[in-house]
């Protein structure tokens, strides 16, 4: 088959945090959080996406809000792939979806295992995909940010996601060397609900974790004169409780994770030929993924880790944007992803 697929593909971005779908020739069609609402005890679906993410901490006892992925995998395999039947069918025309079928080009983490990729396509195949192609995450990302990843030259970037950070060096439209670790986006929130509740005996959820993360390390807060009042549950009286917390107690929160993120770069640089690292040492590396909109870890990796650190135009989009892209290129994919084999 050529390159043309009558325009029936659909590119996904399928996160922990957000899942995004695009379709070749219209952009960008659906962004919204990867959260599904169930009734209990009839398991029916009752909300997903945006609706869903609203509920949280909201609810009745008898809706359960669920996050299909964790870590950048598919935890819950069963609502996830009713979450993607739900947003293809927010966004491809349904009445026609059983005699266009459309070709699926998903993206997984450059860790997942062949069982997790398994399920990601059966996913994609119970949502009404003809074919279901995968690409791997750091990949799509490096296309969307426009790194020359057909050349002969190599390209680090790292994806700073919800679930994971991926780091990759890409080189001749392959991946030379990779590592994934589990410590994001989510990993930040739980350490900030950590410090809270070590340091002021305070529970806080996680959406009040993720607004300080993001309103206290963000570029508008270039000084440690940064506060924030959050409410939570004081610990010991069990009464709701008000504290003042400062730009620096998060920033040394984040600092933890930074290094982490600057080892794996290092290790990942380690690994790669010496004509990949001299590459990289002269071009530098991308950060990409919502991570890099927080501008304290951005610049302690550019602090410790002592290359060239640039953020891409717009890092929430670039893996769907990147995995659009290779659509153009789903010979390639095809071939070199073997999913034409495990779609039969
Ligand atoms: N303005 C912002 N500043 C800082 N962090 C942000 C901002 N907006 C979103 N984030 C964080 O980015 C993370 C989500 O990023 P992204 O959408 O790239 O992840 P994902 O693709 O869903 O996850 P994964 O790639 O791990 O599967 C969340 O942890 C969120 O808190």
């Amino acid at each position: 088959m050529g390159t043309t697929l009558f325009n029936r593909e659909i590119a996904i971005d399928l996160g922990t945090a957000n899942t995004l779908v695009y379709i070749k020739g219209k952009g960008i069609v659906l962004n919204e959080p990867t959260v599904v609402a169930r009734q209990m005890p009839s398991n029916e679906i009752i909300a997903v996406g945006n609706e869903a993410k609203s509920m949280i901490g909201r609810s009745p006892r008898d809706i359960e809000i669920i996050r299909p992925l964790k870590e950048g995998v598919i935890a819950d395999f069963e609502i996830t792939a009713q979450m993607i039947q739900s947003f293809i069918g927010r966004v491809y025309n349904m009445e026609t979806i059983w005699s266009r079928k459309p070709y699926i080009i998903i993206c997984v983490p450059s860790g997942a295992t062949k069982v997790e990729k398994r399920a990601v396509l059966d996913a994609a195949k119970q949502a009404g995909a003809k074919e279901v192609y995968i690409i791997s995450e750091p990949f799509a990302a490096a296309i969307g940010a426009g790194l020359p990843v057909w050349e002969p030259t190599g390209n680090m970037i790292v994806d700073i996601g919800g679930g994971t950070t991926e780091v990759a060096i890409i080189s001749l439209g392959g991946i030379v060397s990779s590592q994934s670790i589990r410590v994001a986006g989510d990993y930040l929130n739980e350490e900030i609900q950590g410090y809270i509740r070590l340091t002021y005996s305070l529970a806080i959820g996680n959406s009040t974790a993720e607004k300080l993360k993001i309103d206290l390390a963000s570029a508008k807060m270039d000084d440690n004169r940064g506060k924030m009042v959050v409410k939570g549950r004081d610990l010991i009286t069990g009464l709701p409780e008000t504290v003042t917390v400062t730009r620096g107690e998060i920033m040394s929160v984040i600092e933890k994770t930074a290094q982490q993120i600057v080892s794996t770069v290092i290790d990942t640089l380690a690994t790669a030929p010496p004509e990949i690292s001299n590459d990289i040492m002269s071009r530098g590396i991308i950060l990409t993924g919502g991570g890099a909109l927080l501008d304290g870890l951005a610049n302690m990796i550019k602090k410790e880790v002592d290359l060239p650190v640039f953020i891409t135009e717009d890092p929430m989009t670039s893996v769907v944007k990147g995995t659009g892209e290779a659509i153009k290129h789903i010979d390639y994919i095809r071939s070199t992803t073997n999913i034409a084999a495990e779609n039969t």
